[in-house]
């Protein structure tokens, strides 16, 4: 696997890749765009921080790109859409800068509420002023954090510290996590309207870009203080520089910026502002969090290497973290039925149903049958279909892809079924797990009950005395050695569905003596990848 870096990233999470002999990891900062553009296509693997734009374009000249890596939270610099059309994962670090985020938020509150900075240059400078410098205490202000998330939520804890009364505006939250950190939960206008001081935390989405514009600050009280340690471009950055000449806003502190590095004329008078506390996006730039993030990120991409689940990638639907180990077996049953029914559908496939029977169908079962999708399509088409964009392949391949689910369950406690329909065909195959492995418990409308093997035949035939014998001696002629064999019929001396598990593969002249032998109507070899 082959990994670029390209911003600067911990060493000390580098290094697990490093160590890893599969990996060959080549760390280039600083590349202009062509360049990344012109060398992309050798990775795998990219891993950034918020410096580098992975857009379509990039993503276009990345033909073997499998994973955007994001050592951080926030991927508004990531086409993330375009990244599942083509397939490829993008992950990030959603925990381990948030620390980091929060206590810059509120250093960069203190520094503007105590002239820190501008003390420090006045001070460096040689003189002794101090009543210049005379700033605000946060004791008894109304803080208002919107968007009460990871970050949000350690900045709202850490006003509270500081003896604020702090409310909070997130429409996405539990009423009871607000309620956990001791916050009041109200609407965007109650903060604007009656905070001294705001603090924004939400990710830069088409919703939150310019949430506090013209208007917004306009309503807002004399003197109020804003703080922007989430991303530019939530608080409209003219605005902001009207509302600080006015002098409506008594100061501002931002760590982001809508254009980074800033070249804008309003950016650069913004930065210049004497009312501004600025910084380089420095929210995530210490050595504990830099550390953090790099581990996760190498961490989950030794995990794709080992074939695990990748924790935190934001286009693979999954289960919550909390069933994950009972609903796995599922997916490895999905994946064996997947394998096993494509090899008995012709073309032009219609229509997928995805059935779910049991007390498995109580629970969301979207990431079974995406992988079961991504398990069928990855034998039809040309291009590598995962769990990332197989929902986005079917759509374009036209093909009607259904989930069904009913707690009632004829026979077994859970039951997982697969119809396929295409070209005027049905085929139909159900399982089921016996003692945590997958068992076959119907194929079309015949009662089976087997295990799926790596070699198998399937056929149907009229039933009549002698038929195993004659299948018996044509296989151990070519010695061929079964290893078990099942029987479903609907009546006796009516059609039979066989499926005999071989240990090893059966040739299609050995095929075509069973089909003369037995009068076949159906015969098929089955090679079954999943079940090696
Ligand atoms: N300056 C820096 O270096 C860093 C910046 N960040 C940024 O901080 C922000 C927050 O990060 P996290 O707390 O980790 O994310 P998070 O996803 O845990 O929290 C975001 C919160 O915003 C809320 N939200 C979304 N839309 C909203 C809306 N319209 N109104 C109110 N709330 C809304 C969500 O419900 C969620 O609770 C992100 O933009 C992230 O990129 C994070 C780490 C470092
Ligand atoms: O994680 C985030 O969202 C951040 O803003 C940190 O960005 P960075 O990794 O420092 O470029």
């Amino acid at each position: 696997m082959k990994i670029i870096v390209t911003d600067e990233v911990a060493q000390e999470g580098l290094a697990l890749l490093q160590q890893d002999p599969r990996v060959q990891l080549d760390v280039r900062l600083g590349l202009k765009k062509e360049e990344l553009y012109s060398i992309i296509g050798d990775y795998d693997v990219i891993i950034t921080r918020s410096g580098t734009t992975v857009d379509k374009p990039l993503l276009d000249a990345a033909t073997k790109l499998k994973m955007v890596a994001r050592a951080g939270v926030g991927v508004d610099n990531v086409d993330v859409d375009y990244a599942s059309s083509k397939g490829v994962i993008v992950v990030n670090a959603p925990f381990g800068n948030t620390n980091s985020a929060a206590e810059h938020a509120m250093a960069l509150l203190l520094s503007f509420c105590r002239n820190v900075t501008k003390a420090n240059t006045s001070l460096k400078g040689g003189a002794w002023k101090r009543a210049p410098f005379t700033g605000y205490e946060l004791k008894g202000r109304k803080a208002g954090v919107i968007g009460l998330g990871k970050v949000g939520g350690r900045v709202a804890t850490r006003l509270k510290a500081f003896e604020c009364d702090v409310i909070a505006c997130d429409p996405y939250i539990a009423e009871k996590r607000a309620h956990d950190l001791g916050v009041r939960l109200v609407t965007l206008d109650e903060v604007v309207k009656t905070c001294d001081i705001i603090t924004v935390h939400t990710p830069l989405t088409d919703e939150t870009r310019d949430m506090i514009g013209k208007k917004e600050l306009a309503a807002m009280k004399e003197g109020v203080i804003i703080i922007n340690a989430a991303r530019g471009g939530i608080i409209n950055e003219e605005a902001m520089l009207e509302a600080l000449d006015s002098g409506k806003v008594a100061g501002a502190a931002f760590d982001v910026w809508s254009q980074e590095p800033p070249d804008s004329e309003t950016l650069k008078k913004l930065i210049g502002h004497e009312k501004m506390v600025v910084t380089p996006h420095l929210g995530a730039n210490t050595f504990e969090a830099q550390v953090n993030v790099a581990v996760d990120v190498s961490r989950e991409i030794i995990h794709y290497l080992n074939e695990q689940p990748v924790d935190n990638a934001l286009n693979i639907p999954r289960f919550d973290a909390s069933l994950m180990d009972q609903m796995r077996p599922y997916l490895t049953l999905m994946n064996v039925l997947a394998d096993f029914a494509i090899q008995l559908v012709g073309s032009n496939l219609n229509k997928i149903t995805f059935s779910y029977t049991g007390s498995l169908a109580q629970h969301d079962c979207t990431p079974i049958t995406v992988s079961g999708l991504a398990a069928l399509l990855n034998r039809r088409v040309e291009q590598e279909v995962n769990m990332v964009n197989a929902q986005l392949v079917a759509d374009r391949m036209g093909i009607v892809v259904e989930e069904a689910k009913s707690s009632q369950s004829e026979a077994f406690s859970n039951m997982i079924t697969l119809t396929i329909e295409g070209s005027g065909e049905k085929r139909l195959i159900s399982g089921t797990l016996f003692e945590g492995v997958p068992r076959v418990v119907k194929l079309r409308d015949y009662q089976m009950d087997f295990r799926p093997e790596e070699h198998m035949l399937l056929l149907a035939y009229g039933d009549r005395p002698g038929m195993i014998g004659r299948i018996g001696t044509i296989l151990g002629e070519h010695d061929i050695n079964i290893g078990s064999m099942n029987l479903g019929r609907r009546e006796k001396k009516g059609e039979a569905m066989v499926i005999l598990s071989l240990d090893s593969q059966v040739s299609p002249e050995v095929v075509e003596k069973v089909k003369a032998a037995t009068d076949a109507t159906f015969i098929k070899p089955l090679y079954l990848v999943t079940a090696k």
